[in-house]
C-alpha cells in the first residue's frame, strides 16, 4: 500500500504549492490513474513516491515505512518507473536494457537470461529475435513494451508510469493500453499511472484520482467517476459522452439475457463490452445481438431496446453499471 499523508510540496521560488495537503491511499495490487489539467501536480505526486522529490510537509508511506527513512537508491530498486520517452539505453540491446536492474542487483547470468526471456514473452515480443535488437530499430509501441519489461525486471511491487502512451501513435495506443492493462492485472503490481487522457484513465485504472491545483477532487472507481462526478469540474473534465464511456467499461456478459432465438445476424464473443454490442447493432442495423463463448456456443443475447434503456439510465445518471 502507498499512502500520501497530508503532503504539500512547494517548489523554491513559486508562489503556489504544487501539492496542497494531499492525502491519497493506494491499496496494494491495484492501478490508480492520476488525471487532471496541466500543472495540477500529477508528476510531482509520482516523483514524491520514488523520492525524486521530497515533500515540504506531510509524509509518504510505502508498505508501512515512511519513505523519508529509506535509502533512496534501495527504494527505487523496489519501484519500476516507465516514462513517456522510455529512456532505453541506445547502445544496449533490448535484452541488455531489460537486464539493467537485475545486473545491478548481482543476479547470475543464467537467472538474468531466464528473466529476460520471460519478460519479452510477457510483453509480446520474441525472446530470441527481439532481444538482440537495438532500441533505434524498434517502433514506438515496441519500445514502450521494452520499457515496461525493464521496469518489471526485478519484480518490484510498485510500478510508476508517467504518461507511458503519450508518444505512441493513436492507432497503436488503444491496443497497447489494453495489452499493458492485461499484463498489469496478471502481475498484480501496485501501479500509479499519470495521464492527460480520460479514456486512458478509465481504461487503465481500477481507480481514478482527479486532481486540480494540487488537490484531490475525486478518487473513485471509473464507473463511479463517470456516473456520479463529485463536482462540476469533474463533470466538465469527463466531457459529455460519459454514458458511452460507461458502456465501454461494462462487460456484455454482465447484462445479456438468456437467448430467445437460436441465432441473429449480429454475433459477438461474450467478452465484448456493451459499447461493442451497440456499435455492431448500429453497423448492421440489427435489433438483436447474439453472444457466444470461445467455443462458439451461444451464451445469451441483448436487444436494441434493452441496450438503449441501459444507455438512457446511464445518461440520466440514475445508475452506475457496476
Ligand atoms: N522543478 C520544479 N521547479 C519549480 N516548479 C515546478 C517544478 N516542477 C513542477 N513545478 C510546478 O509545480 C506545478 C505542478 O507540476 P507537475 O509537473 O507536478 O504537474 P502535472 O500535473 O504533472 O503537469 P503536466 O500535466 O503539465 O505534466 C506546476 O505549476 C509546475 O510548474
Amino acid at each position: 500500500m502507498i499512502k500520501l499523508d497530508a503532503v504539500s510540496k512547494r517548489y523554491p521560488g513559486s508562489n503556489l504549492p504544487a501539492l496542497d495537503n494531499l492525502t491519497l491511499t493506494i491499496p496494494e495490487g491495484i492501478t490508480v490513474a492520476l488525471i487532471g489539467p496541466s500543472g495540477c501536480g500529477k508528476t510531482t505526486t509520482m516523483r514524491l513516491i520514488n523520492r525524486l522529490e521530497e515533500p515540504t510537509s506531510g509524509a509518504v508511506w510505502l508498505a508501512g515505512d515512511n519513505i523519508a527513512k529509506l535509502d533512496p537508491v534501495t527504494l527505487r530498486r523496489h519501484i519500476g518507473y516507465v516514462i513517456q520517452q522510455v529512456g532505453l539505453f541506445p547502445h544496449l540491446s533490448v535484452a541488455e536494457n531489460i537486464a539493467t536492474v537485475p545486473r545491478l542487483l548481482g543476479w547470475s547470468s543464467a537467472r538474468i537470461a531466464q528473466r529476460v526471456g520471460e519478460l519479452l514473452e510477457l510483453v509480446g515480443l520474441d525472446a530470441d529475435k527481439d532481444g538482440q535488437r537495438y532500441p533505434a530499430s524498434l517502433s514506438g509501441g515496441q519500445r514502450q513494451r521494452v520499457g515496461v519489461a525493464r521496469a518489471l525486471a526485478a519484480d518490484p511491487p510498485v510500478l510508476l508510469m508517467d504518461e507511458p502512451f503519450g508518444a505512441i501513435d493513436p492507432l497503436v495506443r488503444g491496443r497497447l493500453q489494453q495489452e499493458i492493462r492485461q499484463i498489469l492485472m496478471r502481475v498484480k503490481k501496485t501501479v500509479v499511472i499519470v495521464t492527460h487522457d480520460m479514456d486512458e484513465a478509465i481504461k487503465m485504472g481500477d481507480r481514478v484520482a482527479i486532481m486540480r491545483e494540487g488537490r484531490l477532487c475525486q478518487y473513485d472507481t471509473p464507473a463511479t467517476v463517470l456516473s456520479a462526478p463529485a463536482s462540476e469540474f469533474v463533470a466538465a473534465f469527463i466531457g459529455n459522452d460519459s454514458a458511452l464511456k460507461l458502456l465501454a467499461l461494462t462487460p456484455a456478459r454482465q447484462w445479456m439475457q438468456p437467448a430467445t432465438q437460436a441465432e441473429s445476424n449480429t454475433r459477438l464473443r461474450d467478452d465484448a463490452t456493451l459499447k461493442d454490442a451497440l456499435v455492431s447493432m448500429l453497423d448492421s442495423d440489427a435489433q438483436i445481438v447474439t453472444f457466444h463463448d470461445a467455443q462458439g456456443v451461444i451464451s445469451g443475447e441483448l436487444s436494441r431496446e434493452q441496450l438503449f434503456s441501459f444507455h438512457q439510465r446511464l445518461q440520466d445518471g440514475a445508475h452506475a453499471l457496476s
